[in-house]
């Protein structure tokens, strides 16, 4: 090494030789890093993999509790990612077939190392120790992300990896399959994209209590199947009139506050399994958005809508209050001013004003809407999979907290909205058809 180096710089001053040499050899122990066959990559990290006892808390698998709302609630708070979770993972990343690449496993490496060893501390390597430097750069980077959620990226990071690798455990969607046991919803998956799309076109799609729980089960199948992007997207003329009014009729008075105490968890849970998604997720705003329908698009990594969309929160006219984050998520995205206006209000904005408020990503007209969206998501499709997947949790795990606190304190609120007068009366109104918001 130091003779190629040597006769490379043939004619330079001995100390400026040893400086080359040096970092060629570091250049050179960095490349044969880099095509390390897969069984080998984790040798130089297995010294700090050991037994460590972890807590299980699956952030971006909201999908052990799905089947009922209440154990959702349960996994996001008492449930625990075991020491044999954890194992696991470092079993499995062992067992990779692929090789990732240098940036998932400096990923790897510093995930593991914030989780057991809290924030970086150790002394910056020198410019010329390029890995030890890399593995630093990276650990370092995490800053003080705390403990917890270190060991649970790293657990879903691995996760991740093999559910790509593996892919005869996944739903593999076939070219544009519809995926039966939807009532309410049409669910398929093509060309790397699985879509969902609303269905109850002949009531604006407003969402019943049915239809809150299939979308739930198609987010968790969509975040688990081998598709890139995810898709919500309303069929007919609406995105959708939001919370369908309906579900708050036939109930015998001793049943009401049951079915508020149960309505709350299930929006909270609702709110949760988008806070919670793992991939990109996409809402393409075909037509007006109503209430729920609205707040939630803060959730979502990109709006497209068409310039048909409008985008109303009626809550104050019917006696109830922001849900899905947005109590948060507008007021810091527009300003409390504009916020106001929505929420407090019932401003219904345009498509277009929505974009300059930065609610929706782009609007396009509507006659063009269904193949300018299609084209340009086909298009994102194709980049690779695993790095959107990470870049999307490393955008959004900043807030996750602070959104799930707001989503319990939301649903909490609205819990006791839905017993007021001001709440019953205004739904009565609506369903007597004596206002329309
Ligand atoms: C458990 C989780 C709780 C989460 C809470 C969320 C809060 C919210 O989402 S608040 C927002 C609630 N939504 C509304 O207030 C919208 C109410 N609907 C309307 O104002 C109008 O229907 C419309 C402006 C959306 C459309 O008006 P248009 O004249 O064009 O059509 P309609 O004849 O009114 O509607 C056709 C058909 O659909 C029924 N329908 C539409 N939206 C809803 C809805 N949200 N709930 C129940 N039913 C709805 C409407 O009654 C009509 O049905 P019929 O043909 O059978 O009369």
């Amino acid at each position: 090494m130091a003779g190629v180096t040597g006769r490379l710089v043939r004619g330079w001053c001995p100390r400026a030789v040893r400086r080359l040499s040096l970092l060629l050899t570091s250049i050179l122990q960095c490349l044969s890093f880099t095509f390390l066959p897969v069984a080998k990559f984790t040798q130089p990290f297995r010294n700090h993999f050991g037994n460590h006892c972890w807590e299980r808390r699956n952030l971006f698998c909201p999908s052990s509790s799905l089947q009922v709302p209440a154990q959702l609630h349960m996994s996001k708070t008492a449930m625990g990612a075991s020491q044999k979770d954890f194992e696991s993972a470092m079993n499995q990343v062992k067992l990779l077939e692929k090789d990732p690449g240098n940036e998932v496993k400096l990923k790897l490496y510093a995930l593991y190392k914030q989780a057991t060893e809290g924030p970086c501390s150790t002394p910056k390597p020198g410019v010329f120790d390029l890995i030890n430097k890399a593995k630093w750069d990276a650990w370092n980077a995490l800053g003080n992300l705390p403990k917890e959620t270190a060991r649970q990226n790293y657990v879903d990071l691995v996760s991740g990896l093999s559910s790509s690798s593996d892919s005869s455990s996944q739903v593999k969607p076939e070219a544009d399959r519809e995926q039966a046991g939807y009532e309410t919803l049409v669910m398929t998956s093509e060309d790397g994209i699985t879509k969902i799309m609303l269905n109850r076109p002949t009531k604006m799609n407003a969402l019943t209590t049915q239809m809150y729980q299939e979308i739930m089960l198609a987010l968790e199948a969509a975040s688990k199947d081998d598709s890139t992007i995810t898709v919500l997207t309303g069929n007919g003329s609406y995105f959708s009139s939001g919370n369908d009014l309906t579900n708050f009729t036939h109930i015998s008075p001793d049943e009401i506050e049951e079915k508020a105490r149960r309505g709350a968890i299930l929006l909270r849970d609702f709110v949760g399994c988008f806070i919670d998604f793992p991939k990109p997720l996409v809402a393409a705003v075909n037509g007006p958005a109503v209430g729920i329908s609205v707040t939630i698009l803060r959730l979502f990594d990109l709006v497209y809508a068409s310039d048909r969309a409008t985008f109303h929160t009626p809550f104050s006219h019917l006696g109830q209050t922001p849900e899905g984050c947005s109590s948060y998520t507008f007021p810091k995205l527009m300003g409390p001013g504009k916020a106001a206006e929505m929420l407090i209000f019932g401003k219904k904005l345009t498509a277009a004003e929505a974009c300059a408020q930065g609610l929706v990503t782009e609007v396009f007209p509507d006659s063009t809407f269904q193949k300018e969206v299609w084209t340009r998501l086909k298009a994102y499709s194709k980049l690779p999979r695993n790095a959107l997947r990470i870049s999307k949790q490393m955008i959004r795990n900043h807030e996750k907290e602070k959104l799930h606190a707001t989503n319990a304190e939301e649903s909490r609120i609205l819990q006791e909205r839905w017993l007021s007068d001001e709440c019953m009366n205004a739904i009565m109104n609506f369903l007597s058809r004596k206002a329309k918001m």
